[in-house]
């Protein structure tokens, strides 16, 4: 059953048009935060399996709080998140004069990862001249938190109570992440902390708060929302209205499907770091966005993410200390020990730049080889 045991509809968005019931969804488990926050075993395990199996899930953010008024605040985020989707919209539709003096060309150079990317820079399907139809604005964890030095930006986001709602945005998202990754810690055996001690929130790193918009388009093949992709970094937390999302679930003939968005919850999805340092136990599945379907049609989708990357010092490789890690090294024939080994930051510099114009595509592909073998046969199924 693609959402487990629930009736979607009780959780569409009132306020626009509903997601089809006629197109093929994704089977993502819903895990629920504040189980995990109560330490429930058997929702650990679900959380597990849904990350070894898909690396997508929802996460229901509904009363899912510690005690106190701690950073781990589910009604909080997602009061947070309905705030900054106001706020997103006020700066991507900002005038395209302005937006391109934030634009980070050149991607390569110090800094200027964040910032604003405008439409159709992006090369998808392995470079065969497709381009995105999604703008974006990434904002720095670190600049956020002071860690490093404020960057330009528009002077709706210098003002200081917008600062301090995506600051909060930031820390709520952190701690869900440093939940998730503590169960993931734990399950892979690893000795106590150790993802998240890869993971703190005051040293630096690439995360990013990211809006997407993304003007509806008439599709041809040759057009996309969000080229498919994986995620590099660790795991992201992605909150959208509008349908479009897709995922492309493992297995032979499987069809890219859509993720149906579900009030008060999230989808979370890990990324190829995670991969790594699991030795591939761990999944960071392909997917892609395309045009909001059925009544859908017509309206331009705005999708918000927080996302958590190693600490830009991070080796991306498979973590000592546990057993299960080992074991799974042990069976692979020695490709992965003899693939290069980077520090978080470079590579996510690297898959970075590399999917934009003008540059090799090869050194930008990330971990579901798999996937993108078998995409080019389906990616019409859904155009
Ligand atoms: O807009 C979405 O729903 C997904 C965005 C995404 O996959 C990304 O920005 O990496
Ligand atoms: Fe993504």
């Amino acid at each position: 059953m693609a959402t487990d045991h629930l009736d979607p509809e009780s959780l569409a968005f009132d306020d626009l048009p509903p997601f089809p019931n006629d197109v093929p969804t994704a089977p993502l488990l819903r895990i629920s935060l504040k189980k995990l926050i109560d330490q429930d075993t058997d929702e650990q395990q679900r959380l597990w399996r849904a990350c070894c199996d898909l690396g997508f899930f929802y996460l229901d953010l509904r009363a899912g709080s510690e005690n106190g008024d701690g950073e781990l605040n589910g009604d909080g985020l997602l009061a947070d998140a309905e705030a900054m989707f106001t706020l997103g919209k006020q700066v991507l539709e900002l005038p395209e004069v302005e937006k391109v003096q934030y634009d980070y060309h050149d991607a390569g150079e110090q800094g200027s990862y964040f910032g604003y990317r405008r439409l159709g820079q992006k090369l998808i399907d392995g470079g065969d001249g497709k381009r995105d139809g999604s703008e974006f604005w990434n904002s720095s964890k670190d600049d956020l938190l002071g860690v490093t030095d404020p960057l330009p930006a528009p002077a709706v986001l210098q003002k200081e109570g917008n600062r301090a709602l995506v600051r909060r945005y930031v820390q709520r998202s952190h701690a869900v992440v440093t939940l998730l990754l503590g169960v993931l810690s734990d399950q892979l055996g690893l000795p106590a902390h150790t993802l998240q001690n890869l993971h703190r929130l005051r040293t630096t790193s690439c995360d990013i708060v990211r809006w997407v918009r993304a003007p509806w388009q008439p599709m041809d093949e040759n057009k996309i929302s969000l080229g498919q992709h994986t995620d590099f970094g660790s795991v992201s937390v992605l909150f959208n209205r509008l349908g479009g999302l897709q995922v492309l679930p493992p297995g032979e003939g499987a069809e890219w499907s859509y993720v149906r968005p579900l009030q008060g919850h999230c989808i979370c999805n890990l990324g190829d770091a995670m991969v790594k340092f699991s030795a591939g136990i761990l999944r960071s599945n392909l997917h892609r966005v395309v045009n909001p379907p059925g009544k859908q049609e017509g309206l331009t989708r705005m999708s918000l993410v927080y996302f958590a990357r190693p600490e830009d010092e991070v080796l991306l490789r498979a973590l000592e200390g546990s057993e299960m890690i080992d074991a799974r090294r042990g069976q692979q024939d020695g490709g992965a020990d003899e693939e290069e080994v980077v520090t978080a930051k470079d590579w996510i510099y690297r898959r970075s730049i590399g999917r934009r114009v003008g540059v090799n595509h090869a050194k930008s592909m990330g971990t579901d080889q798999e996937g993108l073998k078998q995409s080019s046969k389906v990616i019409s199924v859904a155009k």
